[in-house]
């Protein structure tokens, strides 16, 4: 596979170490200073491109992907209100697309878990649910998405959430949906953002009922899981055509 890396930070410079062990090859890497070479000439004889930058940035660069006829996926968060426009353009265009806001395996357990709790928690009652998620302090958005898909899962299982509210003291960005003061709505999931140190990932999923407290959580030891999840992804959207997600990647798992 030939692989282009668009974002060669955190995850780009893990993704690259994973390609190369898998015996795939690097053959295009574009980060801020040659921003620009997102174009059809570089692109050119490339089979997929791995986008993992900024909530800024992601919209562009995948629509240059999918504009250019290059498979893409993508991890990047904060942005996904425009997911859908892109997803569409796919089907247009007879591209193909792989988006997860969590790549490790672990998660998207996680999440079928998630789901299936909101369900049995709805037929018992008597609980309020909370989630909570703590990153490093160099991410730079809030929620992160891992956690908008949880409240998203709840959500969708649980009568009386309709969505969800982000309490963030101290962390703002455009992409931010944040209640500064007071307690979260009834109606609304509350996501509580932690920024701390260099930690990969910790999610939580809190039940509490007046008599007991009941949680799952998941924690990330390090990237390499996300990144060998994202260029498994990419190997598996290889030569196909239309929008992917993990679970269409973990549908016999
Ligand atoms: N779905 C998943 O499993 C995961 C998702 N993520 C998400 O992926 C994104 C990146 O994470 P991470 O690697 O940790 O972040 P980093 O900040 O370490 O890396 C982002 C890189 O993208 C570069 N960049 C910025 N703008 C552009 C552009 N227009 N074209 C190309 N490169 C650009 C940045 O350059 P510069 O520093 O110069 O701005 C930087 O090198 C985040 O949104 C994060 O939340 C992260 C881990 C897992
Ligand atoms: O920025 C990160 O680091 C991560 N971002 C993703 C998210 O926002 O959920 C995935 C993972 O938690 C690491």
């Amino acid at each position: 596979m030939k692989a282009a890396i668009i974002g060669y930070g955190k995850m780009g410079r893990e993704i690259e170490r994973i390609l190369t062990e898998r015996g795939h090859e690097a053959a295009l890497i574009i980060d801020t200073d040659n921003a620009h070479e997102l174009d059809a000439a570089h692109l050119a004889g490339i089979d997929v491109a791995l986008e993992f930058t900024t909530p800024e940035t992601a919209y562009r660069n995948i629509r240059t992907c999918i504009e250019c006829g290059v498979a893409a996926v993508s991890g990047t968060t904060g942005w996904t209100d425009r997911l859908g426009e892109l997803q569409e353009l796919c089907r247009e265009r007879g591209g193909a697309l792989f988006y997860a806001s969590n790549y490790c395996l672990g998660v998207n357990l996680m999440f079928r878990l998630n789901r299936q709790l909101a369900a049995m928690i709805d037929r018992v009652g008597g609980y309020d649910v909370r989630i909570e998620e703590v990153h490093h302090t160099q991410k730079k958005d809030a929620p992160s998405g891992t956690a908008i898909t949880l409240a998203e899962g709840i959500a969708e299982n649980l009568a009386g959430k309709q969505g969800w509210v982000n309490l963030a003291p101290g962390i703002e960005h455009a992409a931010n949906r944040i209640e500064r003061s007071g307690e979260a709505p009834a109606d609304r999931i509350e996501i509580r953002s932690v920024r701390k140190g260099a930690v990969p990932g910790i999610h939580t999923v809190t039940y509490e009922s007046e008599d007991d407290v009941l949680e799952i959580r998941h924690t990330i030891k390090n990237r390499r899981t996300l990144a060998l999840g994202a260029v498994v992804a990419a190997e598996f959207l290889c030569g196909k055509q239309g929008v992917y997600s993990m679970d269409d990647l973990l549908r016999n798992a």
